[in-house]
């Protein structure tokens, strides 16, 4: 870490270098040596103006974010350095390159004139870690640049362009040349000027003519977007503060609300949650390839397979991530039908990159083509097949791109729940075939669940990440089993959810408590949307149901455990979701959204309940929540032990990414380590044995270990995996 200081053209230019070669963030000796530098320019009579700037063409990306869970939570000590800077009786500029964000604009917003390189991103990104701007942006922001904008970066995090920026009046100029030199050049000019015009805390806020009715909107708006996060509220009250009090005032409800939202536990589950989506990019297998040794393959053409509702999803995002592709269907009318959505799709997308300043080209057949011959797949370098769930299909498919495709080409499966090495077992490469799992809609989720197989390797492995990459994805690489990570974990938790109907609750019950746990859509909900045929059909495919399951076979039980044909009976009524119109909830129409509950369902339930001989019983907010949640969690300890994914971090950022998971609870394995190990094995333990036919209910035998080691903090786990214990 370094911090020059050195006098230039009768400037002294204070610039900052972090903890990185590439970086980024500052710590307390980089506060100290900013304060130092400040104190020494203001001292110095030779020097007449001031220039802060970042190193290595990067302005600063705030404070350490992981100072903040250490005792000694540095980013405290800012607020009174922009004081600083503000007041200083010399000019200062602030020249912008690369990124400023969080603290590191909130220094910007201290010095007198900010200059931006065109290419600079800028933003206030604490909200999305838990926190709010805590060195006096909060209350400086809103004076530059009036409430509502003010109130769209801070709580939304987002980062803004420089020429966002001018416009918004965040900077005073933007450049495309040297941005350091034309920042000396300005202060320059503006060495003997007036200065106090441009100290933002004696500013006051600008008005709007309804600010309390804005106000009052704005809110519903941010509690709205929020669901159950707390920070954006807090960045909310504290911007509403600088609407109503003076500055000094309002800096000090900026630090109280601070201080409430850095001990709530949701800023360290959303840091956590940071640094996890990190982690997973440094992927290992158990074999030992890892991210370190191998070296993706450029991916300059690639193709989909299947233009239903996934493969839709996934052209666009090829599209949208600029390679080439080729689309190809069965048959004519698929093709076009495909290529309509397709179309429409694109076409959503280029507006709402247009809104951003971006363009998005697709009408170009070098871009995107339309196909029904296989032979067009002959140059690409990758395929992904995205077609029905059915392994034959597929082992037909795949045989034929073996076949086809040149021998360097990477082939991918789009399945959810399928094995992997038996759709490579049918092609004369199987070392470059994967899974690349994605989420419905394609282009908007941001999950890539990455399976490599037996033979997969770890050149493929590198490649699918890349693409996630550039994709704008995550791609969290894990193992081979039925359901992959995701999916399994969700089976056990949907299985609950059907259980606890069985046993007297209704589908708008248990998705109001996992919704004000912080779940997007509660199970019910979310099967209407995914249709209720999908698990069916897998259902009657695994023999669990319909025409295959053996005669006389209890209706209530399969293998020896319990099963609820619940699901089934829907289906068997024609009740597939929205897209029938009825499901677990009805609908206004067929493709319907509004879920309302159903009377229907409600006495269709008490008439099952009534067959199989099942006490109707009051269940309570803590068993729905523990028996859906401890469940799902329990899965992923088995995931744990067996090696399918290398550590809790990989199954946070597929739920956080995949399903819906509140980010501000960190993912699953993360609020397990918060409710504590010995607690979730306990209600295990007790659940279980209410119902032993329920194998889900069993705690995970690594789940005990943890418990038995002392309930290690959630980073040692997997030191744990292979280590005697003598307390089992
Ligand atoms: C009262 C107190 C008040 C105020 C003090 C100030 C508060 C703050 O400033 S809070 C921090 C606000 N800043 C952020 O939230 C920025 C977080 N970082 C990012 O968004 C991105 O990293 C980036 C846009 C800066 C760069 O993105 P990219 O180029 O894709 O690189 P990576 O994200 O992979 O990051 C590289 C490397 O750096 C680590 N890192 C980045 N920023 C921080 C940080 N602020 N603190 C600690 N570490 C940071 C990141 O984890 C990566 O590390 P690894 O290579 O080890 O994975």
């Amino acid at each position: 870490m370094r911090v020059t200081f050195s006098l230039f053209h009768a400037l002294a230019v204070l610039n900052w270098l972090l903890a990185t070669e590439s970086l980024i963030y500052f710590s307390l000796a980089v506060l100290q040596a900013l304060e130092d530098g400040l104190k020494r320019a203001d001292a110095d009579p030779s020097v007449k103006a001031v220039t802060i700037c970042g190193e290595n063409g990067k302005f600063s990306a705030g404070a350490d974010i992981r100072g903040f869970s250490s005792p000694n939570k540095q980013g405290l000590g800012l607020g009174p350095i922009v004081s600083l800077i503000e007041r200083s009786e010399k000019p200062v500029v602030a020249a912008i390159e690369g990124i400023a964000l969080g603290g590191g604009l909130e220094v910007t917003l201290g010095c007198h004139y900010r200059i931006a390189h065109v290419q600079a991103r800028m933003g206030l990104p604490e909200v999305t870690i838990g926190l709010l701007p805590g060195a006096e942006g909060t209350q400086r922001l809103p004076r530059l640049i009036g409430v509502p904008a003010a109130l769209d970066i801070i709580t939304t995090g987002r980062h803004i362009s420089a020429s966002e920026a001018l416009k918004l009046g965040l900077v005073d100029e933007v450049v495309e040349e040297n941005t350091v030199e034309a920042a000396i050049r300005l202060a320059n000019r503006l060495i003997g000027q007036p200065l106090g015009h441009r100290r933002l805390s004696l500013k006051p806020v600008p008005k709007l003519p309804n600010m309390e009715a804005f106000l009052t909107e704005a809110l519903v708006k941010v509690k709205k977007r929020a669901q159950g996060c707390l920070a954006p509220e807090l960045c909310f009250q504290a911007i509403k503060a600088a609407t109503e009090q003076p500055f000094a005032d309002g800096v000090r409800k900026e630090r109280e609300l601070f201080n409430i939202l850095l001990t709530s536990g949701q800023a360290k589950a959303l840091q956590y949650a940071f640094f996890a989506e990190r982690a997973v990019e440094k992927w290992t297998t158990p074999s030992g390839a890892s991210w370190k040794t191998a070296s993706p393959q450029p991916i300059r053409k690639a193709a989909v397979i299947g233009l239903g509702t996934m493969g839709r999803g996934i052209v666009t995002s090829l599209v949208k991530a600029k390679i080439p592709v080729v689309a190809l269907e069965q048959d004519l009318e698929y093709l076009n039908t495909g290529r309509k959505a397709v179309m429409l799709l694109l076409e959503r997308e280029a507006m709402k990159m247009e809104q951003g300043g971006q363009t998005l080209d697709f009408n170009n057949p070098a871009r995107l083509q339309f196909a029904v011959d296989f032979d067009v797949l002959r140059d690409v370098d990758l395929v992904i097949e995205a077609v029905f769930e059915n392994m034959a299909l597929k082992k037909e498919i795949f045989n034929k791109l073996s076949r086809i495709c040149k021998p360097e080409a990477f082939l991918c499966t789009n399945t959810s729940a399928l094995n992997i090495d038996e759709i490579a077992s049918v092609t004369s490469r199987p070392q470059q075939v994967i899974g690349t799992h994605f989420f419905s809609p394609a282009h908007v989720m941001r999950l890539l669940e990455i399976i490599y197989g037996r033979h997969t390797s770890p050149t493929t492995i590198a490649t699918a990440m890349q693409l996630a990459k550039v994709m704008k994805k995550v791609g969290v690489v894990v193992g081979n089993c039925f359901g992959f990570v995701g999916n399994r974990m969700m089976f056990p938790y949907v299985q609950q959810a059907v259980f606890l109907l069985e046993e007297g609750s209704r589908p708008e019950d248990v998705d109001q408590v996992l919704e004000d746990f912080g779940f997007k859509i509660g199970p019910f909900r979310m099967s209407d949307l995914a249709g209720l045929d999908v698990g069916w059909r897998s259902r009657k495919d695994q023999g669990l149901t319909g025409p295959t399951l053996a005669p006389g076979t209890s209706a209530r039980q399969r293998h020896g455990y319990r099963y609820s044909p619940l699901p089934d009976l829907l289906c068997e009524k024609g009740r597939f979701g929205q897209k029938t119109g009825k499901g677990w909830y009805q609908y206004e129409k067929a493709g319907g959204r509004t879920a309302k509950p159903d009377p229907w369902i409600h006495s269709f339930l008490s008439e099952y309940r009534d067959t199989h001989q099942i006490k109707t019983r009051f269940i309570d907010q803590e068993e729905i929540l523990e028996r859906c949640l401890f469940t799902l969690i329990n899965e992923g300890f088995d995931i744990l032990a067996e090696g399918i994914a290398s550590g809790p971090e990989h199954l946070d950022v597929v739920y956080i990414n995949g399903y819906g998971w509140p980010k501000h609870r960190g993912g699953p394995m993360f609020y397990a380590s918060t409710v504590g190990l010995p607690n979730i094995l306990a209600k295990l333990q007790k659940y279980s044995e209410i119902h032993p036919d329920v194998p889900q209910l069993r705690p995970s035998a690594f789940l005990k270990k943890l418990v038995a080691m002392g309930n290690p903090p959630l980073n040692d786990w997997m030191s744990y995996l292979h280590r005697q214990s003598n307390k089992l």
